[in-house]
């Protein structure tokens, strides 16, 4: 099958935790498509299946049944459909979480470089790709400190220069914004929409944070386990400070 998009596509997806009489049916049917440069939001109450939904994707843990399509790859077809789970993750699933996570004994640079060169290529175009993200995320001034020297919204930049440095095809982010202000967290989103309009990143990004809501525009609401459309605002972020 051919898939003229790319990007995310979900179909019928469920995931079922335990069996029997205590079995949790987590995610119901859940569908989903998420364009090549598109940032869309997920938005649910507690409990409502989010982040089982994003370590499905993630494939930190395997769904019960449907599909996944990442990028030009049918990942899951009612079991996984790749050998390798970790060259997956590693090399094909950015991960934004509320902390950066950055490692804290490498620099700047190295931190957003290591990835690449996991994934088999020469330090010089490792670090080569990681200095030109941290130019285009604004912090190319800060590749030589190490993470401890730098703001919170610097370090939360670096984590997205980070998830981008193998040009993965999917950015999964997990409250992205939820410990920043009012503009930084619109510059993060702002951040996040110009990577995806310029890699054709297709991006998800779970989130409770009102400030950020009104920029998606398009939403999908988790609710009991299944999913909804609707349309959001798409409000501009430009005017955000270019700093966050
Ligand atoms: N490992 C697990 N074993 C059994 N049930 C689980 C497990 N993880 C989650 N659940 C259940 O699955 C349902 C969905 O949980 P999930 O963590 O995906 O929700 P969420 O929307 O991310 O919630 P929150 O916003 O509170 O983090 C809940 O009923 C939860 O209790």
């Amino acid at each position: 099958m051919t898939h003229p998009t790319h990007g995310i596509r979900i179909e019928g997806l469920r995931k079922r935790y335990g069996e029997g009489d205590t079995a949790v049916d987590a995610l119901k049917d859940v569908n989903m498509q998420v364009a090549p440069g598109e940032v869309v939001g997920l938005i649910g109450p507690s409990g409502s299946g989010k982040s089982t939904l994003l370590k499905c994707l993630g494939a930190v843990i395997e769904p019960t049944a449907g599909r996944m399509i990442l990028g030009e790859q049918t990942i899951y077809d009612n079991g996984w459909t790749l050998p390798d789970l970790r060259a997956l993750r590693r090399d094909r699933i950015g991960f934004v979480f509320q902390a950066p996570y950055l490692i804290p004994f490498l620099n700047v640079t190295d931190n957003v470089a290591l990835l690449p060169m996991l994934a088999g290529q020469k330090n010089a175009v490792a670090r080569a790709r990681a200095r030109e993200l941290l130019a285009a995320l604004d912090v190319a001034h800060r590749a030589e400190a190490q993470p401890s020297e730098l703001s919170g919204g610097e370090q939360q930049r670096v984590a997205i220069a980070r998830a981008l440095a193998n040009q993965p095809p999917v950015i999964l982010a997990d409250e992205p914004t939820a410990p920043l202000d009012s503009e930084r967290a619109l510059a993060v989103m702002r951040i996040l929409n110009q990577m995806a309009a310029q890699y054709r990143t297709a991006i998800i990004v779970v989130t409770h944070d009102e400030k950020i809501i009104p920029t998606f525009r398009r939403i999908y609401h988790i609710r009991d386990g299944k999913t909804h459309e609707e349309a959001g605002e798409g409000r501009a972020i430009d005017l955000a400070p270019a700093h966050a």
